[in-house]
């Protein structure tokens, strides 16, 4: 039996061009974001896979990435299910910022803890765990057992939103998930075992 789950990071964004602090602000994709987001379904088709549902955020950029890699895939109307759970971290009071003035005021070592640290938060926003928080439940009650039932499920969603997720799935440790970045379109692909332990994984690059 196939327990299958691929997670897909959205195509660049207007605000990963300009090298803004995004969160739960809504831009769309770039012309390169949305070629990185059909790449990513040619690439699944490619490796043969065909999925049984899809989740995704409230968020454009997500959304308009898993509506590329399924139209790419031949399954424009698979069922897909969007909740906020999935939502990119909240950056806070850095959303809109400028990432490389936001170094300059506050300084590179603390920008890089508020970015990739496990536990501190960033003004007004989420820490990774905060973000954890709400993904991991979400998986476990109602992505996962989709997966368990032998079915393959995307979820196309954020850089710390998987990370959260992957964090927990792969059981990093703080100063692990640190050092763990993920690439726009980039698909990621788990088999799980029964008990849902991780069987294989694949990372798909272009
Ligand atoms: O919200 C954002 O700004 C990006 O999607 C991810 O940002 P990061 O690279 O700072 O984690």
């Amino acid at each position: 039996m196939s327990r299958t789950l691929i997670l897909v990071r959205h195509g660049q964004s207007e605000w990963n061009l300009k090298n803004l602090f995004t969160g739960w602000r809504d831009p769309g994709l770039t012309e390169l974001g949305h070629t990185e987001a059909k790449d990513a379904g040619k690439r699944l088709k490619a490796a043969g896979q065909h999925f049984d549902i899809a989740f995704t955020s409230t968020l454009s950029r997500a959304q308009a990435t898993c509506q590329h890699i399924l139209d790419e895939m031949g399954q424009p109307d698979l069922e897909t299910i969007r909740n906020q759970a999935l939502n990119e971290r909240d950056y806070g009071e850095l959303s809109g910022l400028n990432k490389d003035d936001a170094r300059k005021k506050w300084g590179e070592e603390q920008v890089h803890i508020w970015r990739r640290s496990y536990d501190v938060p960033p003004p007004g926003g989420e820490s990774l765990r905060d973000t954890g928080a709400r993904v991991w439940p979400y998986y476990l009650h109602i992505i996962q057992p989709h997966v368990l039932r032998g079915e393959t499920v995307l979820v196309a969603a954020h850089g710390n939103s998987l990370r959260a997720l992957i964090m927990a799935l792969e059981g990093l440790s703080g100063p692990e998930i640190v050092e763990r970045e993920l690439g726009t379109g980039i698909p990621i692909i788990y088999n799980l075992n029964a008990d849902s332990t991780i069987a294989s994984k694949e990372v798909l690059e272009g």
